[in-house]
């Protein structure tokens, strides 16, 4: 059984353009996605296609404007704010994007040991941080006192003393060192393998296909695809859309080639297929009308033309 579905998923947010003029900009829209207990699902696309939007709306820490529709099940189980409130944190673990997130005010040990649950905290802390390689005096810094990556490690040791059954990974933007991304995603894969179901969200397709199962392609604010991560090889022609065979093509091992254009802002977006502005086999029909992603292949897309 799944230990995350997301179903037809969208949040729009409410925004003040003027004293009375008020306005609804949808960020997200119809995205769905599982994740099972032992597997890693990654979440690529670029930025602004909604990767943490899509986070927050599972931990329900979205802004006050924001409005969610659709259905979020944790562990077979419909997610209201309520519950969403006691599992973040103890259930659902978030590896946030940014290391802001630490508490600048507080030593980095103590942050870790408020995190634990089960056991012993001071045991616990000492455990995990020995596991991702921090020093013993470590625990007593502040947040500014550490290093880049050792704040990434902190915050990985935060989300995992938790015993989480499911771990939000957001990776941190691409200009952060990759050596930093790569450390992250083994260490995704070591909790999957322990048995915590992993969202792992990236931008980065090549190091997230080292450890993925699966992978979702979010465009826009929707997904295009869910793909098994050994879709991605040769010439990408097992791939379902053309937006994730232009990201694989894209790729330096690969091609190398660019796809022209760019992703639309949220309000402007196409009334058809958002993509096919930009896509090579795009027809008449595929501006007239959003396609639903359909079952294909074992896997998912979300394009009229695929086969
Ligand atoms: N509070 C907000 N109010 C209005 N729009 C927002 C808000 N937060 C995010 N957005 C918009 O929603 C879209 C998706 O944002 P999101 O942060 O999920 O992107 P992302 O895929 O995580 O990008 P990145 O890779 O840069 O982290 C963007 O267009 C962003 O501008
Ligand atoms: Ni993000």
């Amino acid at each position: 059984m799944p230990i995350l579905e997301v179903d037809d998923l969208s949040v729009s947010f409410t925004q003040y353009t003027g004293r009375f003029r008020q306005t609804t900009l949808r960020v997200l829209q119809g995205m769905s996605l599982d994740v099972n207990a032992g597997e890693i699902v990654a979440v690529i696309g670029s930025s602004g296609s909604g990767k943490s939007l899509l986070a927050h709306a599972i931990l329900g820490i979205l802004p006050g404007n924001a409005a969610v529709e659709g259905t979020i099940r944790f562990d077979g189980e419909t997610l209201t704010p309520r519950r969403q409130e006691a599992l973040r944190g103890k259930e659902i673990a978030l590896v946030p994007q940014s290391v802001n997130y630490l508490d600048p005010l507080m030593r980095v040990g103590a942050q870790v040991r408020s995190a634990v649950r089960t056991g012993d905290p001071a045991t616990e802390q000492r455990k995990a941080f020995d596991r991702y390689r921090l020093g013993p005096d470590a625990a007593n810094r502040y947040p500014h006192q550490l290093s880049g990556g050792m704040a990434r490690r902190v915050l990985v040791s935060a989300a995992t003393v938790s015993g989480a059954k499911l771990l939000i990974a957001d990776e941190p933007t691409p200009g952060l060192d990759p050596a930093i991304v790569r450390e992250t995603v083994l260490q995704m894969r070591e909790l999957a393998d322990q048995g915590a179901g992993v969202l792992l969200i990236s931008h980065d397709l090549e190091s997230a296909l080292h450890v993925a199962d699966r992978v979702a392609v979010f465009y826009a604010g929707t997904s295009v695809e869910l793909a098994p991560a050994c879709d991605f090889v040769q010439d990408g022609s097992k791939l379902r859309h053309p937006y994730s065979r232009a990201l694989w093509r894209a790729l330096p091992q690969n091609d190398f080639v660019p796809i022209p254009g760019r992703q639309p802002h949220p309000g402007e977006l196409p009334t058809g297929c958002l993509f096919a502005p930009r896509c090579e086999a795009a027809t008449a029909q595929c501006s007239a009308e959003r396609p639903a992603m359909r079952e294909l292949r074992g896997g998912k897309a979300r394009c009229i033309h695929a086969t």
